[in-house]
């Protein structure tokens, strides 16, 4: 399809209208005088009352706006949204920082600037923590943030919780304060039922500036350069935005594939494709990291009213370690009327997927291998993970709850080598794919941008979503994304 007549002209152009791209659309569009393009492919619902009632609710994941990916290797399905808000649209709301060491991590492989404490401000100001006012949390932004109370609970959650005391958990009652592990409330983004993603919040501030534009149902093509300069984006339908700074915040799957309709990427893999390489970057793509987990599930007894399904949380550290060292291993009990589950995801994987072309086509899916449990040591966190769910599942308060024994893949099976087959079959996502654009100081090590999200080798071009995380966090990657934004958006707007 031939270009046609640019349809917008502006100083930054954000791609992707998800968790990551409402916060930057919103931030940089703070100055009036900077005109901003948010792109996006999903739609979008300007009027709360219209919103369909699974991305309003906060009880629960949505399953509706869907890419409709899968994993290459096993067909596993692999939710992404759709929509503008993005996955911050669809999700479960459990609203974790993570531990101070996966960030003082970061900064360690040579991203100056993202040290915990250099991250805490960003922390801060994306939230209006309703519970605790100190100096570990913000009071004045647009996302609030809170915790169920005992009264709240539902009846298998406030049984879990008990269970999960009972065998050993140390309480915490902020799990956002650096050092908490063991067992407490989540802290959640839902407030009065309804989901506070980061378009209920951020970009509703902002929608209605004059200065701000939002493209819906519109998908991202690739990167127009001229003469190694980002100038503008090219939409799936021919249209052009033009834009002085071009930023992708289309995600883990979304932005290393813009990348590589662009020209950027490994060589090798871009002359299979017939695209001249406009610059070599071996990682696009690469470092793909996911949490693996997995339901150890029981029937319930007898049917139980619904209810809010994420309320609790409970970690662990690896063996050998402190809780400064953060989660190795995250549980969280959920239900549904009629059986009820506990999880166990392992927080700091090893194993490393990708993602890949299939065709040049921006509306044909990418080519994803998670390669989820690859590495021995994730295989073995898993196991110790059903392990510690079927301890906590045969606690009194639980036990009382089950109507028979456990049914999955793996119930019953206690045979090492057998669990590890039923393992790598019954495996999920815990839906916090990352890595894919990752942040670093050497491009021919596989880093994709540089510490102020700033793409190698070509002017004008940022990354700044979840795709830029070199390393996993240990928990859910919400809250770390809307941080990146923050963090970013600063330093973006310092270009002007
Ligand atoms: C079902 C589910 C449950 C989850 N639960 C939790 C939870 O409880 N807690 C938690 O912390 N995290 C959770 N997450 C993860 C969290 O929501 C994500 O880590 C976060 O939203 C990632 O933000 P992002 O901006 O990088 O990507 P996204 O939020 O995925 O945004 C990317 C946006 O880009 C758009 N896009 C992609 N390609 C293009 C293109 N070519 N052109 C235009 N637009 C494009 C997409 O449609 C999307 O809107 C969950 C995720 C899912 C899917």
């Amino acid at each position: 399809m031939s270009d046609q007549p640019a349809v917008s002209d502006v100083d930054i152009a954000v791609v992707g209208g998800g968790a990551a791209g409402c916060v930057l659309a919103a931030r940089l569009s703070e100055r009036p005088d900077r005109t901003v393009a948010l792109i996006e492919a999903g739609p979008d619902y300007p009027d709360p009352e219209a919103l369909p009632e699974d991305l309003r609710s906060g009880w629960r994941s949505a399953g509706s706006h869907d890419w409709g990916l899968t994993d290459e290797a096993t067909g596993a399905v692999v939710a992404r949204a759709k929509v503008v808000g993005g996955c911050s649209a669809t999700n479960g709301t459990i609203a974790l920082r993570g531990a101070s060491a996966d960030f003082d991590g970061w900064a360690a492989l040579g991203n100056p600037g993202w040290s915990f404490a250099q991250v805490l401000p960003d922390f801060r100001r994306i939230e209006t923590d309703l519970d605790f006012s100190d100096d570990w949390h913000g009071q004045h932004g647009p996302v609030p943030i809170r915790r169920y109370g005992p009264k709240e609970l539902t009846a298998v959650n406030a049984a879990a919780y008990e269970a999960l005391v009972e065998a050993g958990f140390a309480e915490v009652t902020d799990h956002n304060r650096p050092g908490a592990i063991g067992v407490g409330p989540a802290p959640v983004n839902t407030v009065g039922g309804v989901r506070m993603s980061a378009a209920a919040t951020y970009l509703r501030q902002a929608r209605d500036r004059p200065n701000l534009s939002i493209l819906a149902d519109a998908t991202a093509d690739r990167v127009l350069l001229e003469r190694g300069t980002a100038t503008g984006v090219r939409l799936a339908d021919g249209r052009i935005v033009r834009a002085g700074r071009v930023v992708l915040a289309a995600g883990t799957y979304g932005s290393p594939a813009i990348l590589l309709r662009t020209g950027i990427g490994p060589a090798h893999d871009l002359a299979v494709l017939g695209l001249p390489c406009r610059s070599d970057l071996p990682g696009v793509g690469a470092n793909l990291q996911e949490h693996p987990g997995i339901s150890v599930i029981w029937p319930l007894a007898r049917e139980l009213p619904d209810g809010p399904r994420f309320q609790i949380v409970a970690t662990q550290a690896a063996p050998g370690h402190t809780a400064g060292d953060g989660p190795w291993l995250q549980h969280v009990p959920a239900a549904t009327p009629t059986l009820f589950w506990v999880s166990a995801t392992v927080m700091n994987p090893r194993s490393r997927g990708r993602v890949r072309l299939a065709t040049l086509d921006p509306l044909a899916r990418p080519r994803i291998t998670l390669n989820l449990l690859a590495e021995l040591e994730d295989l073995a966190a898993m196991v110790e993970g059903v392990r510690s769910a079927r301890h906590v599942g045969a606690r009194g308060p639980l036990k009382e709850l089950a109507g028979g024994p456990e049914q999955w893949l793996g119930a019953g099976i206690q045979d090492p080598a057998e669990l590890a087959d039923a393992l790598r079959r019954a495996v999920w996502t815990y839906h916090h794919a990352c890595g894919t654009c990752a942040m670093g100081p050497d491009p021919q090590t596989g880093s994709v941008v540089d510490a102020q999200g700033r793409v190698y080798g070509v002017d004008n071009l940022w990354v700044a979503d979840a795709s830029i995380m070199p390393v996993i966090p240990s928990a859910n990657t919400h809250l770390p994304t809307l941080m990146i934004a923050e963090h970013l958006a600063g330093q973006i707007a310092a270009a002007d």
